[in-house]
């Protein structure tokens, strides 16, 4: 019997960090390494960056779309970052949860507080320290994707995020990047192994028990 197929209920795997600390780098190499594992694809007002795809990175939408949004419950949850709206949109996360799939969220400390609020059995909070604030500036700055006025705002907020990472259910330093891919995959898997999302154990324990031998 092979148990990849039989019935389980899905992690919600939340990762944040302050901007720039590793989270979308860390995030995209784990969705590359699990094809099982879906990327909750956010709803933004900030505009588009260099590199960036529409439907693949976010949806980018004005903020007329984004209020009717709201306004028609569309969104598990939605928030104000460094002063534009994101939201997860909600459809595509109650079906990966009523089919058993594994869903991952790029999203801030409000939003993980959110979602762990509504889904508390499924939502797995991970939140990602830099090592300091000068190599996260220096990482910004590396990334060269933003004006440097939004750099210096993202380096403010960062210890407004900071504060909120003994909120979270795993907390790790992004130094070195491969350690902390590994940390994060690890996570992911003991996650995954708990005995509560794996509904099939109680048939399968009592077909052994059942056996004659
Ligand atoms: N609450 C919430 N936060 C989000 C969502 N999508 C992205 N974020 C967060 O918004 C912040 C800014 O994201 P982004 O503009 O892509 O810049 P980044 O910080 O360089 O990744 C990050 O902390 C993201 O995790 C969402 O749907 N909801
Ligand atoms: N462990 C690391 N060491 C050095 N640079 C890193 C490390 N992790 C990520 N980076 C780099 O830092 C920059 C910001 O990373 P990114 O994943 O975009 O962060 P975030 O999504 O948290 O804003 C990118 O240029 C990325 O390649």
């Amino acid at each position: 019997m092979s148990n990849d197929r039989m019935p389980r209920r899905g992690v919600l795997l939340i990762v944040a960090s302050p901007s720039g600390a590793g989270k979308t780098s860390l995030c995209r190499r784990l969705m590359a390494d699990h094809g099982g594992l879906e990327l909750s694809v956010s709803m933004t007002t900030r505009p588009i960056r260099p590199g960036e795809q529409a439907g693949r990175d976010y949806h980018f939408v004005d903020e007329a779309e984004f209020q009717r949004l709201i306004e028609a419950d569309a969104f598990l949850e939605w928030a104000n970052v460094h002063g534009n709206l994101y939201g997860s949109p909600r459809a595509p996360v109650d079906r990966a949860l009523a089919e058993g799939r594994d869903v991952l969220f790029d999203i801030d400390w409000q939003g993980a507080r959110e979602v762990a609020r509504r889904c508390p059995e499924d939502a797995v909070r991970v939140f990602i320290l830099p090592p300091s604030l000068e190599e996260l500036r220096r990482r910004l700055v590396t990334r060269s994707q933003d004006a440097e006025e939004v750099i210096d705002r993202r380096i403010r907020n960062a210890k407004g995020e900071i504060e909120h990472a003994t909120e979270f259910d795993y907390v790790f330093v992004n130094d070195d990047f491969d350690r902390s891919y590994a940390e994060l995959a690890h996570i992911y898997h003991a996650e995954r192994s708990r005995r509560f999302r794996n509904v099939w154990v109680s048939g399968y324990q009592q077909a052994l028990l059942n056996e004659k031998v």
